[in-house]
């Protein structure tokens, strides 16, 4: 294991430099430990070059587009459909062009000493990047998830899009098949219908199927409408890519799909399969299960961060949870105290009960909590009050027709909300209202308090609360 080229150089090695990773490596460098961080691809990880940027910057030019074309008056002055070429090139812009200097110069300025290679753990706070070994008193795993590709004969062999091929790509296939119906497969079949891809979207069960029902409908209508070819209730069974490079998928309800490409978005696998967890216990290819401080259970050095943890497959609660574990780890190192009581300084509680996240297709889809059904899977006795979008003055000035809804979750025994939906244009920054009424269970009579500016689209806020009736 450890020879002669051994390295006890630092307090923390973190492994993966995604934006995760990032900030592991800040918050424990500010409290003074002596931190290094291990990247195989590219500083900045997943979201930066083949995610979350990428594929909002592909989204945002047609959403602009369309909103222009729902107001009466500003439509007329529309001569024109997306220069593609140029949305193709603000995305490129937006992923730095695949190019970590930015990121790289970020973490000299940190004072976070950057290792490039493939990293394994093969011991006890021992890592190994290629043959040549590092200790370091904690290492924390921010190693990110990798795409499901299913079972399907043929599919492997016909060189499937996978997200990194839909957010990267320098052209627009005249015909792409999307299979699955979740967030990513949503939001790139609106980015490539809107670019004038022929897309067809294929979904073994309602879209969006985790948010509250009304999403996945909105969504699903919404995407006809934009010339999406929506099949729900079924996946695919078989694959072929010919010598044309042309691709043939039979559905199983026997219809077949011919398209340029195929993206296949199932899903994603904690990224451990090579990352030697075998060595201290663990088994490769399962997410790594945490306390709140991110500590893995019964290892006393190994944290695991973001994705690779499998609590919430986003950027922002896996920069939430860097954040508290930068600290802890920093604290224990330090030997200082670890407030680690729920909402303390040194853990994610909110990943339990208050995670935001906004699916940005159009209409986009914000939630923050539980949905009725989670709420009532965990035994809370809830009451829910919906609300339609398109009464509300401020949303009928947004768009003409606006069309949306919203959604209040509240616990009865506590009267705090405990789950929040919005489906409707532009109600993405609606969401942190939401949050913040959730993370501090601001009891619903003091709610009645908070005044929504007339005439915004926040007034539905209002009118949740006169639909749940105020209480006396
Ligand atoms: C198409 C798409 C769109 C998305 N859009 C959004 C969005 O709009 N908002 C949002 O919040 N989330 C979004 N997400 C999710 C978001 O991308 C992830 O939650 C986020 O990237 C997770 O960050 P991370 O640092 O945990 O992992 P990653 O970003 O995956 O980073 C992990 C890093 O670790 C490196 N690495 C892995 N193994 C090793 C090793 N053994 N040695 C050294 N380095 C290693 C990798 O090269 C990588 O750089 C999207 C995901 C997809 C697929
Ligand atoms: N805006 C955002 O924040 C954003 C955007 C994209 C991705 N993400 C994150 O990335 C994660 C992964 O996204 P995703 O969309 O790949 O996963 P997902 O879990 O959201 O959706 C996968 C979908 O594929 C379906 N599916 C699985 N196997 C199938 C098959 N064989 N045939 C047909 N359908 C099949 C599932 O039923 C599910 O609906 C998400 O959990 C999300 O947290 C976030």
């Amino acid at each position: 294991m450890a020879g002669a080229q051994d390295h006890q150089d630092y307090d923390l090695i973190v492994i993966g430099a995604g934006p995760v990773g990032e900030n592991v490596a800040d918050y424990a460098r500010k409290r003074g430990i002596r931190v290094a961080i291990v990247e195989s691809e590219l500083v900045g990880g997943e979201c930066s070059y083949w995610a979350c940027m990428p594929s909002k910057a592909l989204l945002r030019s047609g959403h602009a587009l369309r909103a222009v074309k729902r107001l009466d008056g500003a439509r007329q002055a529309v001569i024109g459909g997306l220069d593609v070429p140029a949305v193709l090139a603000r995305r490129t812009s937006f992923a730095s062009e695949w190019k970590d200097d930015d990121q790289v110069a970020w973490l000299n300025s940190a004072d976070i000493e950057l290792l490039r290679g493939h990293a394994r753990i093969i011991g006890p706070g021992t890592i190994d990047i290629d043959g040549r070994s590092y200790r370091a008193k904690a290492i924390a795993v921010a190693t990110g998830s990798i795409p499901v590709l299913p079972d399907i004969p043929g599919l492997a062999d016909a060189r499937p899009w996978s997200t990194r091929e839909a957010t990267s790509s320098s052209n627009v296939p005249p015909q792409l098949l999307v299979v699955g119906g979740g967030v990513a497969g949503t939001e790139l079949a609106t980015a490539y219908a809107s670019l004038g891809s022929e897309v067809t979207l294929v979904a073994r069960g309602a879209l969006l199927d985790r948010e509250e029902p009304f999403a996945g409908e909105l969504v699903a209508q919404a995407l006809g409408r934009i010339g999406v070819d929506v099949r729900i209730g079924t996946t695919p069974v078989r694959v072929d890519r010919d010598a044309t490079g042309i691709v043939s998928t039979e559905l199983g309800d026997g219809t077949i799909v011919v398209s340029d490409e195929i993206l296949i978005a199932t899903g994603r696998r904690p990224n451990t399969l090579d990352l030697g967890v075998q060595t201290v216990g663990l088994v490769p290819g399962e997410w790594l299960a945490v306390d709140d401080t991110m500590l893995v259970t019964g290892i006393d050095w190994l944290y695991a961060v973001g994705d690779v943890n499998g609590r919430a497959l986003l950027t922002h609660q896996g920069k939430y949870q860097a954040r508290a574990a930068g600290e802890a780890i920093a604290a224990r190192i330090n030997g200082a105290p670890v407030h680690a009581a729920p909402w303390g300084e040194h853990v994610a509680t909110a990943d339990h009960a208050a995670v935001p996240h906004v699916v940005f297709t159009d209409p986009e889809v914000a939630r923050v909590g539980l949905t009725e059904a989670e709420a009532r899977e965990r035994g809370l006795r809830v009451r829910a009050v919906d609300y339609e979008l398109g009464w509300v003055a401020g949303a009928k000035l947004h768009a003409d027709g606006y069309e949306g809804r919203a959604k209040l979750v509240v616990d009865e025994d506590h009267r705090v909300i405990v789950g929040a939906t919005f489906v409707g244009q532009d109600v993405a920054e609606l969401l942190h209202s939401a949050t913040i009424a959730i993370v501090g269970q601001v009891p619903l009579d003091r709610l009645w308090h908070a005044v929504p500016s007339y005439p915004t689209i926040s007034e539905v806020w209002l009118r949740l609360l006169e639909t749940y009736g105020r209480p006396s």
